[in-house]
């Protein structure tokens, strides 16, 4: 299992108890090492559930999670690196900016160093040692999105991670992340409802069905980033003239 090799998702059945409605239903895709990969779909549909799987932390379903050869969830996990970035930031409000970092590196060599280096990437030298409750909310993901790259992670997932942020902060999270994805080579498998967040960020956009969540098409995104506002608004216009069915009205554009 290595960074270079493909992620084979296969999700033939979930469905949760006690009703045992499906959520997620042959659901096929490969994703290529370094890819950044958007998934788009209405609410319900089972994006996070997806991502759950992927992660190995809902093991509960049919099918596989492939690297290459190796199934992801068959004893060989800790040899990939993960990370994971959700709604909420999820830091310890007890640990200062840098110790939630080097929490998560553990023990590993050199992890002070290279957590403030993370730190220096989103601007965040000077909040080393304060509390996330001392810095505004969009600090705080900018210390989630130093926490999830610190690890240098082969495979990250990202579960709405700029909701409810204004949209100057929005716009430099994601300057930060796509400078951050294309200095550590990640996968990325990023969820959003936005539709023009996904056109700007993306390598590939997967637009998903209402539950039992299905794939109903996947576009490559070829603009050379930075990426325009315009170009992509006008991207997304096209795109809806000639899949009407692609968004259904439910998703913010
Ligand atoms: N632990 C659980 N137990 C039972 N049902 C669940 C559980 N987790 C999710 N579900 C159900 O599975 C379906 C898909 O949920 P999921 O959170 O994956 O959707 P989503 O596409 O991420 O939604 P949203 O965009 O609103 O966040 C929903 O009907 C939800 O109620």
């Amino acid at each position: 299992m290595t960074l270079h090799d493909p992620l084979h998702l296969h999700i033939a059945h979930k469905a949760f108890s006690p009703t045992f409605i499906p959520v997620l239903s042959q659901l096929q895709l490969t994703i290529h090492a370094g890819e950044f990969i958007a998934f788009i779909g209405p609410s319900g549909a089972g994006k996070s559930t997806l991502l759950n799987i992927v992660a190995g932390l809902d093991r509960q379903f049919s099918g596989t999670v492939m690297i290459g050869q190796q199934n992801l969830h068959q004893g060989s996990q800790a040899q990939l690196r993960l990370a994971m970035m959700f709604q909420e930031t999820r830091l310890m409000p007890w640990l200062t900016v840098l110790e939630n970092l080097l929490l998560v590196l553990k023990k590993e060599t050199h992890a002070r160093s290279r957590a403030m280096q993370v730190l220096e990437r989103v601007g965040l030298t000077a909040q080393a040692n304060a509390y996330p409750q001392q810095l505004s909310g969009g600090m705080q993901r900018r210390v989630a999105l130093a926490r999830a790259f610190v690890v240098q992670p082969e495979l990250l997932l990202m579960d709405e991670p700029f909701i409810s942020v204004d949209a100057p902060t929005v716009q430099q999270l994601h300057t930060q992340l796509l400078q951050l994805w294309q200095q550590h080579q990640a996968t990325i498998l990023f969820v959003t409802h936005h539709f023009l967040e996904a056109l700007l960020l993306a390598d590939s956009v997967v637009f998903l069905s209402a539950a039992p969540a299905q794939i109903i098409h996947v576009e490559a995104i070829t603009l050379p980033r930075p990426r325009e506002l315009e170009q992509i608004e006008r991207m997304a216009k096209q795109l809806l003239q000639r899949y009407p069915q692609l968004l259904s009205g439910q998703l913010g554009v």
